[in-house]
């Protein structure tokens, strides 16, 4: 049975019914382990935002026996062409297999943005979880921008790339900069899915307290405890915790891609882009109840 999801003109169609694609019998040794292995519709989503540190919450999820993720951001929801040409079996064949009793997540930041993608998710899978995390607005947007320059070796000085030049003001043509208006984007997402099926995460919070956040997560996707003390320590040379692989001792950081050294902003341009998050800080806050230290 199929259902359209997209309005007539775009004739769209995703199954109700998820396929298992590539059955195949596990071949662990591990008795638990044991049974057809299928690659499944995600759980969980972790859809946004971007440099807020997605990243670490999925390679930290990965170190859960009962939790498999796909190596990279698949990107689909946000990507018209892969939605005509591939379709939702195309996205299911990316999730790598997963046995009964393990569960799988997914994470593409920039479906956060773009407001379809909450409509695509729930006609797919209306009963799947989200996880969103949110770093101050101004720290996520120069994070965003010191990644961008180093794709882009033209891009302007952060003042002149945030201020528009004819206004002086804070410019709102720069896609980085209404990213990090989040009420803008959290009410579209809330009203599609019901709050209870939404996981907040502060990202501050999870670079000082990950085992703390992720016994959160864990509890948020029914998964049976696990994440100890020991899974986490504190990389003094990266500045950030890493991981610690309980069954063979190896360590993990993530990539250099991750904590890269910010400009410094002037005072001015401080300024403006406190002035600028305030209206849409104190909105998120009244929209979610929920109390950050730079809300
Ligand atoms: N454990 C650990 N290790 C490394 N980095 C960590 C960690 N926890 C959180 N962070 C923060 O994650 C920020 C990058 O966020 P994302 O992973 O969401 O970026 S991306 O959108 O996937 O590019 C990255 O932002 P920048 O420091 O600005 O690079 C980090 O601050």
């Amino acid at each position: 049975m199929r259902r359209e999801v997209y309005d007539a003109d775009q004739k769209i169609t995703f199954p109700l019914q998820r396929p298992s694609l590539s059955v195949f019998n596990s071949t662990s040794g591990n008795g638990s382990l044991q049974g057809k292995a299928v690659k499944k519709f995600p759980t969980c989503i972790i859809f946004g935002v971007s440099k807020c540190g997605t990243k670490a919450v999925i390679e930290y999820l990965k170190l859960h026996p009962h939790v498999v993720a796909p190596r990279s951001e698949i990107n689909f929801f946000n990507n018209e062409t892969l939605q005509f040409q591939h379709g939702l079996e195309w996205y299911i064949e990316q999730m790598p297999p997963s046995l009964e009793h393990q569960i799988t997540v997914e994470k593409s930041p920039d479906y956060f943005q773009n407001h379809q993608c909450a409509d695509l998710i729930r006609a797919a899978s209306p009963a799947t979880k989200l996880i969103l995390l949110l770093r101050e607005p101004i720290e996520r947007l120069v994070s965003e921008y010191m990644q961008l320059s180093e794709k882009r070796p033209g891009l302007p000085e952060f003042d002149k790339w945030v201020i528009g030049q004819d206004t002086g003001d804070i410019d709102q043509r720069v896609p980085s900069v209404m990213v990090s208006a989040y009420s803008e984007h959290v009410s579209y997402w809330l009203s599609v899915f019901p709050r209870p099926q939404i996981h907040i995460i502060e990202s501050q919070s999870l670079r000082d307290y990950p085992l703390q956040e992720m016994r959160k997560v864990e509890s948020f996707l029914n998964l049976q405890p696990f994440f100890q003390p020991d899974d986490f320590y504190y990389n003094s040379t990266r500045g950030f915790y890493c991981m610690r692989m309980r069954f063979t001792g190896k360590t993990k950081c993530l990539g250099k891609s991750k904590g890269r050294e910010h400009i410094t902003v002037s005072q001015s341009t401080m300024e403006k882009l406190k002035m600028f998050y305030q209206p849409y800080n104190n909105k998120l806050k009244q929209i979610l109840t929920l109390d950050f230290p730079w809300l």
